[in-house]
């Protein structure tokens, strides 16, 4: 398997490129050898039934076949059934191999595109990723990475079917090549009919999957947001929206069924029809001997399901096709955004000064710059306030400095060495963030703490939580085995605030970022927080966004920027 993502897909040819190099030579080479193998035993055993019924009806084999199927006629019947079975056993095998190795091609597929779409997703830019939504995100790495996989699977059911009905039809020629050749018109006459069915069925494919990711969005947003909609008597309009969702898929699944089942009945009665037409022009105007329509009407048979097959596999095919084209889209769209790789130099120091020299930022998508031209100076080890009305900018700037987003213009100077390219990401490693909202996931205390850094041991984290005013943990019975609940639900927001602090001061930063940190505190953990914060005055710069009064006052450094303006 390629964990690199390549290139965007277009088109039926595209998406077999694309799958054939996901799979890789070595197991293309396997399956392609198990299919041929597979469709020669069934084509031989097909064969051999013309010795076998030209026996059993007193003929001789045609004259075509009588160069080796000739001879054959002559041994008893009891043999060539004997090695007809064998032939059946012998594929019947190779028919579980080919499925082994078919599903084995599917799960593979759907890993593959999991990890690299969540690695390239990974791997972008702060500013491309904050713009996908979650549920977008969630559809993509679970329902579309399954969908790959189903997709390699009827790819190779397509290549079965096709090599098998070439077989198939190989053999049938070999007998009678005018009753096959008009087996063959019947057939192009059910194509056809069924041709203008399937745009149509395309197209609903495509709507359901639409519908589909409707549904997961609004799941992930609903059930997200199902305090803030209970808190606001919003849960009658959530269940609107997740019932007209719930059955816009219904309703979407049913119209895809509906197409595909159409073509399955119109397959049926076209082909009934054809085959009736057949076996009359075999007997009443080519005149074909017992020992040759017998053998042609069986394979024709056996092609029957083969098509069938096909055609269903077509359907999950063009199904499945477009999660492919999607997620390589994806993943080319967040290369084409990804940061500077890390060049594994060490993380650069702020001993002295961190600069911002004519400073210049803008947002995809809107016509206001946040910084135009903007300068800054902070001295290493002091404690910076950034306030303003809400929207100016504090977050944005926290971000240039924090090395998440890189500024369009402009410079940003640690000790004097541009914080550009690898050096911007290798500069995260010695910034700590604690967010308005902190992200906390369902596990323990501990579990929350060392994410991240998973070797840090219960003594450090017992004594970054008492510095970050969090004792309330040893109070606890089951202590730092407690579970936070989903977000930290389980905890105050002032409680979820000291926990996030402490893993922050767990990564020992070289610069702290406090984003309103005390907003959820009473004046009592407030006080706490604070003392915490003067405590670590010196020993890391520590950058407080926020219009607190009480925090302003540690400050040795108050940046204004609705006041000063930010160019
Ligand atoms: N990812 C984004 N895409 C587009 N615009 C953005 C993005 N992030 C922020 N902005 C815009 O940039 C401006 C500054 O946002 P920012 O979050 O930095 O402000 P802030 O001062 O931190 O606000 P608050 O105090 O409300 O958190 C706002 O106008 C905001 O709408």
């Amino acid at each position: 398997m390629s964990p690199e993502p390549a290139a965007p897909v277009a088109g039926r040819f595209g998406t077999v490129r694309a799958v054939l190099a996901m799979a890789g030579a070595q197991r293309i080479a396997l399956l392609g050898t198990l299919m041929l193998a597979s469709s020669l035993t069934e084509g031989v055993g097909l064969l051999l039934l013309v010795p076998i019924t030209a026996v059993i009806a007193g003929e001789q084999a045609p004259a075509a076949l009588s160069g080796w199927l000739g001879p054959l006629a002559q041994l008893p019947v009891g043999l060539l059934l004997a090695a007809v079975t064998a032939l059946v056993a012998l594929r019947a095998l190779i028919v579980y191999l080919v499925l082994d190795q078919q599903a084995r091609l599917g799960h593979a597929l759907t890993r593959s595109i999991r990890i690299s779409t969540q690695e390239t997703t990974l791997a972008a830019d702060w500013r491309w990723l904050s713009a996908q939504t979650t549920a977008a995100l969630a559809t993509r790495l679970v329902g579309e990475a399954d969908r790959v996989g189903t997709l390699g699977e009827s790819m190779l059911s397509v290549a079965t079917g096709v090599i098998t009905l070439a077989m198939l039809l190989a053999a049938a020629f070999a007998i009678s090549w005018q009753l096959t050749s008009l087996a063959v018109l019947a057939a192009l006459v059910v194509a056809l009919a069924l041709i203008a069915l399937r745009s149509r069925r395309n197209r609903d494919g495509e709507r359901f999957a639409e519908a589909y990711e409707a549904l997961h969005e609004q799941v992930t947003n609903g059930m997200f947001h199902f305090r803030a909609a209970r808190i606001s008597g919003a849960e009658p309009e959530l269940a609107r929206q997740f019932s007209d969702a719930a059955r816009g898929v219904e309703k979407a699944q049913l119209r895809f069924h509906r197409s595909v089942s159409q073509a399955h009945v119109l397959f049926q009665v076209i082909a009934a029809i054809m085959l009736g037409i057949l076996i009359h022009l075999a007997l009443n105007e080519l005149k074909l001997p017992l020992g040759v329509l017998v053998p042609v009407l069986a394979i024709l048979v056996r092609i029957v399901p083969v098509v069938t097959g096909l055609q269903g596999s077509l359907r999950r095919w063009s199904f499945n096709a477009p999660a492919l084209a999607e997620l390589r889209q994806i993943t080319a769209d967040a290369l084409a955004h990804r940061e500077p790789a890390d060049d594994g130099a060490e993380a650069p120091h702020l001993v002295r000064t961190l600069e911002l020299q004519g400073v210049g930022l803008t947002y995809p998508g809107r016509d206001r710059p946040v910084f135009r031209d903007f300068d800054l100076s902070i001295a290493a080890g002091s404690i910076v306030a950034i306030c303003g009305p809400s929207g100016v900018g504090k977050s944005s700037l926290a971000d240039m400095i924090g090395g998440l987003i890189s500024p369009d213009s402009g410079r940003i100077l640690l000790d004097d060495q541009p914080l550009e390219g690898s050096a911007r990401i290798r500069w995260r490693r010695r910034v700590a963030y604690v967010e308005q909202i902190p992200y906390l996931f369902d596990d323990t205390i501990a579990r929350n703490l060392s994410w991240g850094q998973p070797s840090v041991d219960e003594q450090t984290m017992r004594r970054a939580l008492a510095k970050a005013s969090a004792q309330f943990v040893f109070d606890l019975p089951l202590g730092l085995q407690t579970r936070v609940g989903e977000a930290g639900r389980q905890f105050s927001g002032g409680e979820r605030q000291r926990l996030a602090l402490a893993r922050a001061l767990l990564r020992d930063p070289e610069l702290l970022i406090l984003d309103e940190v005390t907003a959820a505190l009473d004046g009592l953990n407030e006080g706490a927080i604070m003392q915490t914060i003067d405590e670590l005055r010196g020993s890391c710069t520590i950058l407080i966004l926020g219009h607190r009064t009480a925090l302003l006052e540690l400050a040795d450094q108050i940046v204004d920027l609705g006041a000063h303006g930010r160019s």
